[in-house]
């Protein structure tokens, strides 16, 4: 064999041996039925089996292989996108894939950002919240159809949080019935919008509406970009891509600039807002109406931050078992790395987390859906507090998974820090979600804002009754009220743990609004007011999203409990909802004792009681993480593995890297030889 042309490694068909015998083990000692935790999970048997058969289809299909994805250009890796949106296709019409969740299970087993990932997610609901139903009419069957590709562009060089600071014009010309769109400035140039680079032909596209020098705010017009014979960018529109990113290299987050581009009048979205042929405005029934896409997203990613650390977390704990590091006393067997305190504090909670935000999930979406029904009979008493609590959700939920993928990273010691092991890119794909769709600190205030409103209004009508997850505001008496829980057994009490979180949320609440009325005494305005407490308003919604997150955790095991869900898989999901109670006081003790609501009295048994929880989900840590049943496809992981050959997986892997291609470096002719036959 040339020793340049081939490896000289063994050919290891290893990773498909016998699974590892820690593993099975412990699947073998599971305190509860896995599989009865899968169906919970995934609403059922029948459901289950159907999400199965798509994984599978997916996971055996070349097509959609991922784990060459390390070695590919940014342009391959568009292109492989590309190829998969194809073949996405090809597996609707040849399976009979129609429905609107078919098409969802499909694209979450393909598990990648796709290029049509902002045309399904926003340009699609867009249109369907915001245009009216001709419009709704002739665009929603050539979209559904992938006979236009489009995106939602919104943000801008020069603004993303300030929507009404947008500078993109749309300017309506009576004469000719049409809207003129201009980007007047660099900063107008839209800037961000996934696919809005290469990928797509039409847009939704959000500019401040003039008629006749007269500002009507922002609103969101329909705008053909490229040609559908030849995808060349239409006259009068310079489009591309933004260029390199920290990850999301299969997106073609794009640019956009207009000069005086005329489109018709039924291309802005009228449903709420309508522009007559003579130029006549009618304002819409809510002024932020048109930006129900943003809400309607943030509620999904609510509900995709509990898949996202169920993974990372199911590569550390499956790694965890297998890993074997240092005996505990000389001549005896190393240990599972699993097995260490520390290990189990860093990744339980985060197991933890990942199934609260599971029912999380499932509770905004039915407030979205409720939301939606009443937005259908022009009803948008609702709107305000689903956006204050998705806005709150959103940011908490991305913040805690972002961070735990990267604690499940670091828990992975060196290989954690391998690509292969599919946690950096997990972490770098998923942490944009803490700044698109609103930038989570931008959206806390929202949340703060509202409770604090809400605070007022409480302190100036007592007996005003509040929606059910703020209307804890109303009892300025729990502050007095302290923590009696001063055993370990007290801790487990939900009640007890229910109090905590909204005694904490209360306090912070009344402290803002006392220190927002501290600084107007001082004589601040109330805009210069709230400037001085933004930082204290980011921990107030923090602390009220992880009231609604426990108080959402505990009712959903009090439903199950009253459905007839067996003990072992009750006892389980409680142990999983204490620990996520317990530990993040822990985390935010500070919060706690710094008005005396905790004690030293109380916090010995809090930690002595999250020992005692970490113990005891030790032995159903596989299980529990097998329950979200991710195959191997789906994890992209050499160590998360279902089979536990991790060694193997990583080894074989490895081989796939360019660099291996040959024996003797590329480079080695020009940089090495030189000086290593160099005369002394
Ligand atoms: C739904 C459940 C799930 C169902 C599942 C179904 C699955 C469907 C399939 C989906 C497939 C999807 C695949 C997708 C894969 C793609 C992955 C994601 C890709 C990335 C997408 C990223 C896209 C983007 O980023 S788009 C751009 C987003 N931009 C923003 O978010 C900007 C943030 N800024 C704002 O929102 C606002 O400007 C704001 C709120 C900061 C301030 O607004 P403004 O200045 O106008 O108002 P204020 O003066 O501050 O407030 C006035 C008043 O209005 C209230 N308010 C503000 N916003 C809203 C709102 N949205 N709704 C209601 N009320 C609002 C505000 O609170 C004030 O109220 P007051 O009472 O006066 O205090
Ligand atoms: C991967 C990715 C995909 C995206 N996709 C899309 C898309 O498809 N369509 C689209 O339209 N946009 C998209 N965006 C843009 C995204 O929505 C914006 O970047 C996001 O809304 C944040 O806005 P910004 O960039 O203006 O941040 P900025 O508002 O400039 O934030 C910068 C910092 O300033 C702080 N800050 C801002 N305002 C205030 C304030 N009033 N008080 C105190 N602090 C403040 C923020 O907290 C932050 O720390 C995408 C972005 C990314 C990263």
């Amino acid at each position: 064999m040339s020793s340049s042309s081939k490896p000289n490694l063994p050919v290891t068909n290893a990773v498909n041996g016998p699974p590892n015998a820690d593993l099975v083990r412990e699947r073998g000692a599971a305190s509860f039925p896995v599989r009865d935790l899968t169906y919970l999970v995934y609403g059922g048997q029948e459901r289950t089996e159907h999400l199965e058969r798509i994984a599978n289809m997916v996971a055996s299909d070349p097509v959609f292989r991922k784990t060459d994805r390390f070695f590919l250009s940014r342009t391959e890796q568009y292109r492989r996108s590309l190829e998969k949106v194809r073949h996405y296709k090809e597996l609707i019409a040849k399976h009979n894939l129609h429905s609107e969740l078919d098409q969802q299970d499909l694209r979450q087993a393909i598990d990648e950002d796709l290029p049509i990932g902002l045309h399904v997610g926003m340009f699609i609901p867009t249109i369907v919240g915001q245009g009216t139903d001709e419009q709704q009419k002739k665009w929603l069957p050539l979209a559904r159809a992938y006979k236009i590709i489009g995106t939602y562009a919104q943000t801008e060089l020069g603004h993303g949080s300030f929507i009404r600071g947008l500078e993109t014009v749309a300017t309506y010309d009576k004469s000719t019935q049409e809207f003129v769109l201009n980007s007047p400035t660099l900063t107008a140039t839209k800037w961000w919008p996934g696919a809005l680079g290469k990928t797509s032909t039409h847009c939704v596209v959000f500019a401040r509406l003039v008629i006749s020098d007269r500002e009507c705010g922002v609103h969101p017009f329909m705008v053909q970009l490229r040609s559908l014979e030849n995808h060349e960018p239409l006259k009068g529109i310079t489009v591309g891509d933004i260029g390199p990113k920290f990850a999301y290299e299969t997106m073609d987050n794009g640019f956009l600039r207009f000069d005086h581009v005329r489109i018709p009048r039924d291309h802005m979205l009228m449903r709420f807002a309508q522009v007559a042929a003579d130029g006549t405005y009618s304002t819409p029934p809510h002024s932020k109406v048109s930006y129900a896409t943003m809400v309607f997203m943030r509620a999904y990613i609510i509900g995709t931050a509990s898949s996202t650390l169920a993974k990372a977390v199911t590569i550390a704990v499956r790694y965890s078992c297998v890993r074997k590091q240092f005996p505990l006393r000389s001549g005896e067997p190393e240990q599972q790395i699993l097995n260490y305190q520390n290990q189990q504090a860093a990744l339980f909670p985060l197991l933890a987390t990942a199934y609260a935000f599971h029912f999380t999930g499932n509770y905004i979406r039915q407030m979205y859906s409720d939301f939606v029904r009443g937005m259908r009979a022009q009803d948008f008493s609702v709107l305000p507090e689903m956006h204050a609590t998705s806005a709150g959700l959103k940011s908490l939920t991305t913040w805690i998974a972002s961070a735990g993928i990267e604690t499940c990273r670091a828990s992975c010691g060196g290989h954690g820090y391998s690509k292969l092991s599919g946690l950096p890119s997990l972490y770098a794909n998923y942490i944009p979600a803490c700044t698109y769709e609103g930038d989570n600190t931008v959206m806390c205030f929202q949340l703060a804002r509202y409770l604090l409103k809400l605070y007022g209004k409480a302190q100036a009508k007592p007996g005003l009754r509040l929606p059910g997850n703020v209307s804890y505001l109303e009892k300025s008496t729990l502050l007095d009220e302290r923590c009696d829980a001063s055993t370990e057994e007290l801790w487990l009490d939900p009640a007890r743990q229910l109090h905590a979180y909204r005694n904490r949320a209360l306090r912070l609440v009344a402290n803002c609004a006392n220190r927002l009325v501290a600084e107007m005494q001082k004589g601040k305005d109330e805009v210069l007011a709230v400037e001085a407490i933004k930082s204290d308003m980011v921990k107030v919604a923090k602390a009220h999203s992880y009231y609604v997150v426990l108080n959402n955790f505990v009712n959903a095991i009090e439903q199950l409990r009253a459905s007839g869900t067996s003990t072992p898989i009750l006892r389980v999901l409680k142990t999983l909802c204490d620990l996520f109670a317990l530990h993040f006081i822990q985390a935010d003790l500070g919060d706690f004792l710094e008005y005396g609501y905790l004690s030293s009295l109380h916090t010995e048994p809090l930690h002595a009681q999250i020992r005692r929880l970490l113990e005891a989900i030790r032995p159903d840590a596989v299980a529990l993480v097998d329950a979200f049943n991710f195959t191997d496809h789906a994890l992209g992981s050499a160590l998360g593995v279902h089979n536990g050959r991790v060694y193997e997986t990583l080894f074989e892997w490895a081989q796939q890297e360019p660099l291996n291609k040959t024996q003797v470096a590329p480079g080695y002719h020009e940089y090495i030889k030189p000086f290593l036959l160099a005369k002394m």
